[in-house]
């Protein structure tokens, strides 16, 4: 800690270099302190690396850094000047953030969306350099892409949002950005656009900007960050060069225990039972679907090849919608939590108890005493971090409301469980133990159908079917799960 704090004393003597630097932060939130004196200095041409735990305050720092976010204690100052506060002073600073719940306007289309960020685009024909703006970063981001520029935001896949509202902050126009900080960016990405945007990120920093990346993907902060902060409870534990960490180290830093993960796969109730479910080749191209009992199966492929679609016609083909009431035998747990899985205006409990209200109730009457068990137990098991399960769900940070989702489908008795990329955003340490739950939870006959845009996830899975252009293409059984072998069948037959 000692080392930390020279080092951020050196770089703030280095003055006008630094971009931003925030000294001493503190937020509270009610009883919860958010930011507990915290300290964090960025320079031109340097990728900073932040990481800490769900709910350690990173987001929070990024909104005061941002000034849309005032602390009670401690100071901003941007580029030197400490005279300057808030939102209009951090912009005119060239400081930009890709927030984590994305905040595109829907029902705009892209280019009405650049014209809402970059206040610069006016006169008659500000649509038409919009459009060229957005879509050379996109070219130059993401090479390859095949978004269409004119469309409703709303239309597009949330991995599609994702790359648009990173082109966005990235645009020039008028004013360069110095600082562009980057909330999970790629939490909604496959590993090849990922690797694009880590690409890009060293490419900008090299040209002197600087550049905030926040990920729960250590190995792309390890490859892409100059320099790494741990954030725990609040405060910076740990600020060094990346080059002194490794992943072990980090996840040390960050207060969590390294597990081994259990990569030895049941294989369900063998190859010979019968499928519990079974969809035919998908509009008649690629392969069949079928899953037994006690089977993992993974989903994998390029993000948004058809993957989410083909978890919602299961779920569709599972449900019975004349019986509304009678859908235990499936849960889901939703990939864009802000869009179809939180209630925002209920409490934590509510959004985790919602699905297995039916199992303790009688006659219609609530148990509320079972009600407030099950919230303490998973509260425990998968440290959803609150003073009070009696608090709105928004109040929690975004990995914290991800885990309260997979708790709601998992605390219920449904035999199958449905998941479209559940881990979004969620940290190494609370990964592992919910990796555990899955395997435990699968070995007593549950099935889990699972689409990730991990690599790392989808290793864990006893078969995974890979998916391009809507069909499936491959199907490998264990130790064929290989990040080769996906990428092979998600691009075969390419530029034949
Ligand atoms: N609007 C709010 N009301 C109440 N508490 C809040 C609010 N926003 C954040 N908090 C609390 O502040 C703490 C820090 O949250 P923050 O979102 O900064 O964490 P984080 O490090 O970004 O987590 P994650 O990795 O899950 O995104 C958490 O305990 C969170 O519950």
């Amino acid at each position: 800690m000692i080392a930390a704090k020279d080092n951020t004393l050196k770089r703030q003597d280095a003055g006008p270099q630094a971009v931003v630097s925030a000294r001493g932060i503190k937020v509270h939130f009610g009883a919860v302190k958010a930011l507990d004196g915290a300290d964090l200095t960025v320079l031109a041409g340097e990728c900073i690396g932040l990481v800490g735990h769900n709910g350690a305050g990173k987001s929070t720092i990024v909104n005061v850094i941002n000034g849309g976010l005032s602390p009670h204690e401690g100071s901003v100052t941007y580029e030197g000047d400490d005279s300057v506060h808030g939102i209009n002073a951090a912009r005119a600073h060239g400081i930009r953030c890709v927030f984590q719940e994305l905040s595109l306007a829907p029902n705009l289309t892209v280019v009405e969306n650049m014209r809402v960020v970059h206040r610069g685009l006016a006169g008659w024909n500000w649509r038409r350099q919009a459009a060229a703006i957005v879509r050379a970063k996109l070219d130059e981001i993401f090479a390859g892409h095949r978004i269409d520029v004119m469309r409703t935001v709303g239309e597009l896949s949330i991995a599609e949002r994702q790359m648009v509202e990173i082109a966005i902050t990235f645009c020039a126009v008028g004013e360069t950005p110095k600082l562009v900080i980057l909330d999970e960016p790629t939490s909604s990405l496959d590993a090849g656009l990922a690797a694009q945007l880590m690409a890009y990120v060293r490419s900008f920093v090299q040209a002197g900007g600087a550049v905030m990346l926040i990920s729960h993907i250590l190995g792309e902060i390890l490859s892409t960050a100059s320099r790494i902060l741990v954030m725990k409870d609040g405060r910076v534990v740990a600020d060094r060069i990346a080059q002194d960490f490794t992943v072990h180290s980090l996840v040390l830093a960050m207060g969590s225990v390294v597990k081994e993960q259990d990569r030895s796969r049941r294989g369900g109730e063998g190859a010979a039972s019968s499928p519990l479910l079974a969809l035919p080749a998908r509009g008649g191209r690629g392969l069949g679907f079928n899953a037994r009992k006690g089977e993992v199966i993974g989903l994998a492929g390029l993000a948004g090849h058809g993957q989410t679609d083909m978890l919602l016609d299961l779920h569709r083909s599972l449900s019975h919608n004349w019986l509304p009431g009678r859908q235990g035998n499936i849960a889901f747990v939703a990939g864009d939590r802000s869009l179809n899985g939180t209630f925002p205006l209920w409490s934590i409990l509510k959004n985790l108890s919602i699905a297995s209200l039916s199992d303790f109730s009688r006659l219609s009457v609530v148990d509320r005493g079972r009600e407030d068990r099950l919230g303490a137990d998973w509260k425990g098991r998968i440290e959803i971090r609150t003073p009070t399960m009696a608090n709105g769900i928004l109040s929690l940070s975004g990995g914290n409301q991800q885990k309260v989702l997979f708790a709601r489908a998992l605390a219920t008795t449904a035999p199958i469980v449905l998941m479209d990329d559940p881990m979004r955003g969620v940290d190494i340490g609370t990964k592992q133990e919910v990796y555990r739950i899955l395997s435990d939870e699968a070995s007593s006959s549950r099935t889990f159908i699972w689409y990730s845009t991990e690599m790392d996830e989808i290793r864990l899975c006893d078969r995974a079917y890979v998916f391009r252009d809507g069909a499936i293409v491959a199907e490998l059984v264990g130790e064929d799960i290989t990040e080769e072998n996906v990428l092979a069948a998600s691009f075969a037959g390419e530029g034949a």
